[in-house]
């Protein structure tokens, strides 16, 4: 290695030359002792000579446990050799986006940091004795070795290191394939995973853009705000409340969420979870850099006792008019059944957003979702838990124009102006107006005949609406006629 042909190399040379002419005038006994000696200690007399410092990083810290520094090593060290090393090896590990390159066997790396030169080597030992481990057994030893300068040892201690530890693991987390989580019946563990992969972005949500910007602004605030939040003394997480009716978008929000920040989802079905205990081994089982989703967080639980009940009668009354917040009956009937097997308490769900055990892992968002904000006990949604509350609403023509922009590469057109109209009437949903404006075929259907369509069915909700007012109008005549206030 270059940097072993320094001053030591050069007094060692000068000793093995002294060394070789003089031997032979000793006797044999003392020739062989000291040669006993040097072949021994040579390497501790040149590393005790030697300027430069060594740090080995094993593969594992024991039989159990994966060296996290080594994975973390192994993926900076992966990233610098695509441009720099001549040897690497290539894999398509499970559970990655794309091919990862690692350094190769015995392959050496220089890596310059603040004028800084260290020296990274990889090397792969073959022992006699099996190593049995928890992941795999090898006659295999793997570990990187770090060599610098001993006047860098505080440098690289406080400063390299942690830099090197910090970057690999977000190349990992760059590397690594997104998951979406859910519990399983026994609502025990994570048991159920895919691969995510929902294509929702923030480009193609219809929001207001102000809205939208102050979300965006606000989750790339957090992205960076490690240090912000330890200087405040509280953990890395944030709540977000996403209220709106059916189909304005509040789980795509969530994926475009994810996609945005490259985090996984944990999808928690509470209705599955039995008791509180179960909640919190739940909350310490996610990893971080995830949104930890619970939606429809209104009829989840019976989260809020006499007061909830009562109100839930009165609105579901109301609701059986409305045929849009109807549409999901039949899934919270599901959840209402499910629900009575559950103990979780609104107590057990407070500690778990921010109790003492919701600080065990870090840069967490925590996303409830709901069609009714009224029905939410204030402990649950207040600041601080809830740090923000966001409105998912009827499509309105700014939505509407980003969602032409989306579905039919239209900027512009004479239709926009009377659909503009008729949605600033009506309440129409993003999903609604989703659904028809998709061209049938894009061989077939044109931009303007998928306008057209929405067209119609906008002039058809219009005229429902006007006939519903005017029933209720007359249902309400009626009434008062019979009950006398007015007279025939
Ligand atoms: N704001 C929006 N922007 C773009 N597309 C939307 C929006 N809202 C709804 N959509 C479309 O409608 C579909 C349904 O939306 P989504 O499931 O996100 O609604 P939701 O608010 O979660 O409804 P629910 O309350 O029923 O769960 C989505 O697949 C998406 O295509
Ligand atoms: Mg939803």
């Amino acid at each position: 290695m270059e940097m072993f042909s320094s001053q030591f190399g050069s007094n060692l040379a000068g000793l093995m030359f002294i060394w070789t002419i003089y031997r032979h005038y000793l006797p044999p006994k003392i020739h062989e002792a000291i040669e006993y000696f040097t072949s021994r200690y040579t390497h501790k007399l040149a590393s005790f000579f030697s300027p430069y410092l060594d740090i080995t990083f094993n593969e594992y810290s024991n039989r159990f446990n994966r060296n996290e520094a080594y994975d973390a090593i192994q993926s900076y060290l992966g990233e610098k050799s695509s441009t720099e090393a001549k040897s690497m090896n290539a894999n398509y590990d499970e559970g990655a986006k794309s091919l990862l390159i690692k350094l190769g066997d015995n392959e050496e790396i220089m890596d310059d940091y603040s004028g800084v030169q260290v020296w990274w080597s990889f090397v792969k030992q073959h022992v006699e004795q099996p190593v049995i481990s928890y992941y795999r057994n090898s006659n295999e030893l793997r570990h990187y070795t770090l060599v610098f300068h001993a006047k860098h040892r505080k440098f690289i201690l406080d400063k390299y290191l942690p830099y090197v530890f910090e970057e690999g693991e977000a190349i990992t987390n760059r590397n690594k394939k997104r998951k979406l989580y859910t519990n399983g019946d026994d609502g025990e563990m994570w048991d159920n995973c895919i691969d995510f992969k929902h294509p929702a972005r923030f480009g193609m949500l219809a929001m207001e853009e102000a809205k939208k910007q102050m979300i965006l602004e606000d989750l790339q605030w957090f992205k960076g705000a490690k240090e912000y939040y330890a200087q405040i003394g509280k953990p890395w997480k944030r709540g977000y409340l996403l209220y709106g009716p059916p189909g304005t978008g509040k789980s795509t929000l969530v994926a475009a969420m994810a996609n945005l920040l490259d985090y996984d989802i944990y999808d928690l079905e509470l209705t599955a979870v039995k008791n509180n205990k179960q909640l919190r081994r739940l909350l310490i089982e996610t990893t971080c850099k995830s949104i930890i989703l619970i939606e429809d967080i209104d009829c989840s639980l019976d989260l809020t006792g006499q007061r909830a009940e009562k109100k839930e009668g009165d609105e579901e009354k109301a609701d059986e008019k409305d045929p849009l917040k109807n549409k999901h009956a039949g899934e919270k009937e599901a959840k209402d059944k499910k629900k009575k097997g559950s103990d979780v308490t609104l107590s057990g769900l407070l500690n778990f957003i921010d109790g003492i055990w919701s600080a065990c892992g870090e840069e967490r968002i925590i996303v409830f979702t709901t069609n009714h904000v009224d029905k939410l006990d204030p402990a649950l949604i207040r600041p601080g838990r809830m740090d923000l509350h966001i409105e998912l609403s009827y499509c309105r023509y700014e939505a509407f124009k980003m969602l032409a922009k989306n579905y039919l590469r239209l900027e512009s057109h004479p239709l926009f102006e009377t659909i503009g109209n008729l949605l600033e009437e009506i309440d129409v949903t993003p999903a609604d107006v989703a659904e028809n404006i998709m061209p049938r075929s894009l061989k077939t259907t044109t931009a303007e005949d998928c306008l057209k369509k929405l067209f119609v069915y906008l002039e058809k909700s219009k005229k429902e609406k006007k006939l519903k007012a005017e029933q209720e109008l007359m249902l309400e005549g009626g009434e008062k006629l019979a009950s006398g206030e007015i007279s025939g």
